[in-house]
């Protein structure tokens, strides 16, 4: 389970609520038993000093002799039943029980959280520095993120033999070190360790010998340094830099072409944008679709890319309907699944991460007026179609480059629905988004920017049936906010005197 929506995020905080008030009655408990063993301490020295001045005048006392034999006996077993652990442990067990009853993310959820930070680096290109400062794409946030921090995303960089961005990470723990007063955290050689290591396996042997020397100076008898150091010089000897082997290629959806990645990431950033001979051509402009209510309230449609045409409707969902779907959805928000094109099978991805729940329109009258609006927006009937989902995505939360339709060679997709293939999809933006979080359309080098009420339509099938290409789209890493969506996928079945299919493929609403 990745903690990937806001609404889990909550929970945690409550969690660390419990945590903290566990913590200060463990030290409030302690510090009582502390007190309390300074003031045995305290009493069995005045007693020694006396006797010890003159111990035979002292041991004459029947009462004194007495009363030593108790303090040894007794006494000393209540004081060390004291200083026995006996608190610590009882306070670990109850933090074992909390565990089990309070929400607590694991070390996935951790390497989740770490790889979503690394994630939101790279498609920003935010450099260390800055986002270690807590600044995102020029925006000052309060939060900073300490050496100890620094330190554990290398350290989960590294796990997954991504040298890069340990090299990246390791560094800036360093630099936070070297101004961080009072550091317990992490030692100095630890993360040269971690540094000189992944420094070398980037290929820059003489940065990785002169690390793991300043390492060697802080603690000269480290064996794996010491070790490292003869291999470096070596290295350096042969003259020939070691090749390394490449970080390893972890299982990425497959990209059309190889530049795809780039543009999805260029679209992410705003930094590219769909030809002027195109945006040139786009309109906005109000339609009734036929429906004779619309006549008076017409739907807002803007142009935003003309084949595939990809339409925009303002005002398509009310905050009040908005928050009706959130409430439904969230009790029932789960980590959002794809299909396996090779087994058929549902299973969470790395390349969709998102929480999401299906609403039928019959569960509330939101839903069904909602969809007869996708009719009449759409002038295709929903009696085939998908319920709708709701999609609540967290900071990196994203679904990378992919189609909305099947592919012929996909097995059983959307087979036992009877219904055909996607032939559209509807998709309604239920929020703003802080930073990030686009719809792109890499192909298109197009970024559709969360507006809260907002819907993006578009076909994702030729007339005559064959899928097309161009509406590979991605939702980008959030980068700050929450961003919530639903939509609706339109299905072939029913759409017969809707959208007669064509011979010709075009792909334009008429
Ligand atoms: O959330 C978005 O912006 C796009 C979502 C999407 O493409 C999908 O759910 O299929
Ligand atoms: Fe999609």
């Amino acid at each position: 389970e990745v903690f990937t929506a806001l609404a889990d995020l909550e929970e945690l905080l409550d969690t660390e609520a419990v945590f903290i008030q566990a913590l200060e009655n463990f030290v409030v408990q302690t510090e009582a038993r502390v007190a309390e063993l300074k003031r045995k301490a305290e009493e069995y020295k005045n007693e020694h000093r006396i006797a010890s001045n003159d111990v035979s005048e002292y041991l004459s006392n029947p009462i004194n002799a007495y009363l030593l034999v108790k303090r040894l006996t007794t006494d000393w077993k209540t004081t060390e039943r004291l200083m026995s652990d006996d608190i610590s442990k009882e306070a670990l067990r109850n933090m074992t029980e909390i565990r089990k009853f309070m929400k607590s993310p694991t070390d996935e959820d951790l390497t989740g959280a770490a790889i979503a930070l690394i994630r939101l680096q790279d498609t920003y290109k935010i450099d260390t520095a800055s986002l270690a400062k807590g600044e995102l794409n020029g925006i000052q946030y309060a939060t900073q993120l300490s050496a100890g921090d620094c330190f554990e995303l290398g350290r989960q960089s590294y796990n997954h033999q991504d040298f890069y961005h340990t090299v990246l990470w390791m560094s800036e723990a360093l630099n936070r070190h070297e101004r961080e007063k009072n550091n317990t955290e992490t030692a100095r050689w630890e993360i040269l360790e971690y540094l000189a290591y992944s420094t070398y396996m980037q290929g820059n042997v003489p940065g990785a010998l002169a690390m793991t020397d300043e390492l060697l100076e802080i603690f000269p008898d480290h064996p794996r340094a010491i070790g490292n150091r003869v291999y470096y010089l070596k290295a350096i000897e042969k003259g020939v830099p070691k090749e390394q082997k490449a970080t390893e290629e972890k299982e990425e959806p497959q990209y059309d072409q190889p530049l795809e990645r780039e543009l999805y990431e260029m679209a992410c950033r705003n930094a590219v944008s769909p030809p002027i001979s195109i945006t040139s051509k786009l309109k906005c402009r109000y339609v009734d679709n036929g429906v004779p209510f619309l006549k008076l309230a017409p739907f807002k449609e803007e142009e935003a890319y003309l084949n595939p045409r990809i339409v925009l409707f303002r005002e398509a969902m009310y905050d009040s309907e908005i928050e009706v779907i959130k409430k439904m959805a969230l009790p029932r928000l789960r980590r959002a699944t794809v299909q396996n094109h090779k087994t058929g099978e549902l299973e969470t991805a790395h390349y969709r991460i998102s929480k999401s729940a299906w609403l039928k329109e019959e569960e509330h009258p939101v839903v069904d007026a909602v969809a007869k609006r996708v009719e009449d927006m759409t002038k295709l009937s929903v009696s085939s179609a998908e319920e709708l989902q709701v999609v609540n995505y967290g900071i990196g939360g994203h679904y990378e480059p992919h189609f909305d339709f099947a592919r012929k060679d996909e097995k059983n997709a959307f087979d036992s629905l009877g219904t055909g293939n996607r032939i559209a999809t509807i998709l309604f933006y239920m929020s703003d988004v802080a930073q990030g979080g686009a719809t792109v359309f890499p192909n298109l080098r197009l970024a559709l920017w969360p507006e809260k009420g907002t819907a993006a339509f578009w076909y994702n099938l030729f007339p005559d049936g064959e899928g097309d290409y161009n509406t590979r789209h991605a939702a980008c890493p959030v980068l700050a906010g929450s961003k919530w969506v639903s939509n609706k996928w339109l299905h072939e079945r029913d759409q017969e005197f809707k959208r007669p299919c064509e011979l010709t493929p075009s792909n334009a609403i008429d």
